[in-house]
Order: C-alpha cells, then sequence, then structure tokens
C-alpha cells in the first residue's frame, strides 16, 4: 500500500461508503485495494460518516501491518484504532477481569504439548495417531480452538473442514485426550490460556456481556487468515447499530476453508461484494499468481475470484538456478543491496532461521516481525518470513530457496502429508509473490519446487554470471 490512500472506484466506492448497519463482505484477489479500503472506509466510519460515524475498530493479522498503518496511514485519526486480533482479544478479557499478566502460555507450550502426548501414549501404548509429530498435534488443537470445539463428542463428529485427509473419527478420542492432558498440564503451570484459546474466550465473554460496545464499526483485513471464533468475536463486538466490513481473500488463506457466513456470525444479505481489478502487479506477475493458483493442489471450492489487471507491463519473473544454497543466499543479498538503492524490495523466506544471517550482512535493512514498531519511508531493504510479508508491497520482491526438497517445507509434509502440505504451502508461496509490484526474482538450487507453474513462458530463465 502506498503512504497516500487512492480514491475508491467502482465497487470500492459502494463498500466504503456504505451507510447501512450490519454486516459487508468483500472478497477480492491479491492487491485489489482491500487492505487501502478497508483503512479508507475505517477512516471515514471513525469520522467522516454523517449520522453513523463513531469509534471504530480495524483488526488485522499480521503486527507489521499493524506498524504500516499505523505510521503510514492512520497516526492523525482520532476515534480509531488499529490493533492486530491478539491484542484486541487480550485487551477486552483484561476489560473483563479475565486476564492476568502471565496468563497466557507462549513458548512453553510445545513443552507442555509434548508432555502431554508422552502421558495419553503410556496410557494406549501401541495407538498410532500418538505417534504423529507434535506439529500434527499443534495444528489439531489450532483447529478446535478456532473452531469453537471444546467436548470431545462435538470433535468426534466435526467434518474436519480444512483438512485434505480427515482424521479418522476412531483416532480422534486420543487427540482429545491429549488435548485435555495439555489443558491439565496448562492449567498447573498457571495459565489460563494459549494464543489459539482467546477468541473463544473472548466469543464467549461478549455473549455474556451486555454493558455498551466500545466501537460501534469494525473492519477486518486479512479476514481469511481469522479463525470462526475470530470472526465471531469481532461480530460481538459491536452493537446493533454497528457496523462490521469484512475484507478477505480466500486465494491466501493459510489453511482451512471457509464456513458459511452466517455460521460466522455474519448477517450478509446482498452476497459478497467483489473486488476484481489487481492494483499492484504487473501483468507479468499477475499471470504467475494466477497460473499458481490454477495448479491442482491449490485446491479451493470457495470463491476465488479472478483478476482484472490494470497496471502497466513490466519484467517477465526471473527464475535463476544457482549451483548451491550458499551461492543462492549470496545472490539474494547482493540483489537485495544494489535494488535498495531505488527502490522497496523485500527478501522473502519460508521459515525464520536466516533472519540472523541477513541481519549480519544488511544491518540496516528492516526485519519484517511481530515487534517492528517504526517503518522507513523510501528505498529500503525489508526481509522476513512469506507469513510477515502478508498485507505488504515492495516494488521488488526476491525469493531464494525455492527448491524442491525445501518446499513445501518437510516439516510440513510430516505433519499433514503431501497433498495437504502442496495445497497449504501453495497459499503462502503465493502470499510471497504477489507482494511484488514490478521485479520478482525467484532462486532455487539443483530442482525447483513442484508448487511453481512450469509454463515456461510465465519466466525468464537466466544463469549465473
Ligand atoms: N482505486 C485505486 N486506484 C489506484 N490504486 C489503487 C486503488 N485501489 C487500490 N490501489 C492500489 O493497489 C495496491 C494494492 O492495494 P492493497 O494492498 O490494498 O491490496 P489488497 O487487496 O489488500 O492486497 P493483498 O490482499 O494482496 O495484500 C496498492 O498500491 C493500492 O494503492
Amino acid at each position: 500500500m502506498p503512504s497516500n490512500l487512492p480514491e475508491p472506484v467502482g465497487a470500492q466506492k459502494n463498500v466504503v461508503y456504505l451507510r447501512d448497519s450490519g454486516h459487508v463482505v468483500v472478497l477480492g484477489t491479491a492487491g485489489s485495494g482491500k487492505t487501502t479500503m478497508a483503512v479508507t472506509r475505517a477512516m471515514w466510519l471513525a469520522n467522516h460518516a454523517p449520522k453513523i460515524a463513531g469509534p471504530t475498530l480495524l483488526v488485522t493479522f499480521n503486527k507489521a501491518l499493524v506498524t504500516f498503518l499505523r505510521r503510514n496511514m492512520v497516526s492523525r485519526t482520532p476515534n480509531l484504532v488499529v490493533e492486530n486480533y491478539h491484542t484486541f482479544a487480550k485487551g477486552y478479557l483484561a476489560s473483563r477481569g479475565m486476564m492476568g499478566r502471565r496468563d497466557i502460555v507462549d513458548g512453553e507450550k510445545y513443552q507442555l504439548i509434548e508432555n502431554a502426548i508422552a502421558e495419553v501414549q503410556r496410557r494406549y501404548p501401541g495407538v498410532g495417531v500418538l505417534k504423529r509429530p507434535l506439529r500434527f498435534f499443534e495444528d489439531e488443537f489450532h483447529w478446535l480452538a478456532g473452531h469453537g470445539v471444546t467436548d470431545e463428542q462435538t470433535y468426534i463428529n466435526a467434518d474436519r473442514i480444512g483438512r485434505g485427509r480427515p482424521l479418522m473419527p476412531a483416532d480422534r478420542p486420543y487427540v482429545y485426550a491429549v488435548r485435555e492432558a495439555y489443558w491439565r498440564l496448562r492449567r498447573e503451570l498457571g495459565k489460563r490460556y494459549d494464543w489459539d484459546d482467546l477468541a473463544l474466550a473472548a466469543r464467549k465473554a461478549f455473549e455474556e456481556d451486555e454493558s455498551p460496545r466500545r466501537y460501534r464499526h469494525v473492519v477486518v483485513d486479512e479476514g481469511q487468515d481469522f479463525s470462526p471464533e475470530m470472526i465471531r468475536s469481532l461480530a460481538a463486538a459491536v452493537g446493533s447499530n454497528g457496523t462490521v466490513t469484512f475484507f478477505g481473500d480466500y486465494a491466501q488463506q493459510m489453511y482451512g476453508r471457509r464456513l458459511s457466513w452466517k455460521s460466522l456470525g455474519l448477517n450478509v444479505r446482498n452476497g459478497a461484494v467483489q473486488f476484481e481489478q489487481n492494483y499492484r502487479n504487473t501483468p507479468q506477475i499477475a499471470r504467475l499468481a494466477v497460473a499458481l493458483s490454477n495448479m491442482p493442489f491449490f485446491r479451493d471450492d470457495v470463491d476465488l475470484v479472478e483478476p482484472k489487471i490494470v497496471k502497466a507491463d513490466g519484467p517477465l519473473p526471473v527464475l535463476v538456478e544457482y549451483p548451491d544454497r550458499p551461492t543462492q543466499f549470496r545472490e539474494a543479498i547482493e540483489l537485495a543491496r544494489r535494488l535498495g538503492r531505488s527502490m522497496t524490495v523485500a527478501v522473502l523466506f519460508r521459515k525464520r532461521e536466516h533472519d540472523a544471517d541477513v541481519s549480519a550482512q544488511l544491518p540496516f535493512a528492516t526485519r519484517l516481525h511481530k515487534k517492528l514498531t517504526t517503518w522507513p519511508l523510501g528505498p529500503n531493504v525489508f526481509y522476513g518470513t512469506y507469513h510477515a510479508a502478508k498485507g505488504l508491497e515492495f516494488d521488488a520482491v526476491i525469493i531464494p530457496f525455492c527448491d524442491h526438497d525445501l518446499l513445501p517445507d518437510p516439516v510440513e509434509v510430516e505433519a499433514h502429508g503431501p497433498g495437504e502440505a502442496m495445497s497449504r504451502e501453495a497459499r503462502l508461496l503465493y502470499v510471497a509473490l504477489t507482494r511484488a509490484k514490478v521485479r520478482l526474482h525467484i532462486m532455487y538450487s539443483g530442482k525447483l519446487t513442484s508448487l511453481l507453474p512450469t509454463d515456461p513462458s510465465l519466466f525468464q530463465r537466466t544463469t549465473p554470471k
């Protein structure tokens, strides 16, 4: 997003200046102006909307995006609060006397789950599902909390939407036993919640809360990453004369397909509004993104919007094979250094493990991460994970390590099986490459990841000098 907000046009205008109370859902392709229009709508609702102006919460998933928005767009808008979801939920629970300073389990969570698995394994030796990796249990608990499941029977009967290969009902009691053991161990540590539980706790607290609501309007950006419970709690956070405006792109969804709007607490009268124009990417980059989203493993049965591209032509995405990973890394840094003199450039990685190396090589570059508090203006180098780049955009994006044995991440393959892992990781890669406005450089060594389309006309293949 730019620092000056563009004038809404077409469908954007209809959403931004909508006066009715109630709920609106906007679905749009990457770069269709969802974030910029979320900000424009939030500012209009906060201060300018005749008769319906009132305290407004703009909530998003990505903390780096919150920093960007506060710094560049909404710093002087009274009546508007920009927060990420967890800050909102924590603050609300604290205001209800339901959140102490040390109530959330953080890094210790993994050890607690390990201990819980070991405990249940001792009870049921030889049960196969209990041998699944920690990441599997973590993911399953995340899903349960996100869908507001708090008892075993509901889990056993659940249509486990969002997992390619559902877990057999016969296996579920064992997984649930691990969840209960984890809860008990967590309680013994004096922690009431983990991050995944906050939405469920907030939703329930709102249900019992009859006091006047703090916010009249809620605007949700990057809505595809919000769990059902998060969306329900946000819908419950406004009173009956308020509005919820939800912006999302299901092609960028991390995982889990969506439920009906109604079951998410959203009362959408006329169906979702579609944003179809892609204002960010050149046709060359957009074409690659569309080809990726058409790959068979990019499974989806919901509202993907085919983009109409409005930007001028640019160079083809560049695909370069290097002899080895250290060379890839060196070249990515060198290219970022060079491009960063005249434009914004981001080097994006699947995993966090490269952060220290980049920071050693590029001490003035900005790492995209949760605690980012300032946002540099002008040409600059940024770096971070695909996740951390959500919602952001850069003139150039460099994606090293698109190697066959690194993407999809083997940890995800082990946890979810190859089909599910491909589907999830393809979405992440889609996020990463749609951050590029004009230049995109993809690097690999050995064999290229099978997540990328193979049509040679989508790339300019070059060889390293
Ligand atoms: N009406 C418009 N006129 C000109 N430019 C626009 C308009 N709407 C959006 N843009 C530009 O399009 C780019 C993408 O916008 P934005 O980041 O809001 O998209 P998005 O839908 O949130 O993308 P993503 O979901 O991929 O993060 C920005 O540079 C923005 O300024």
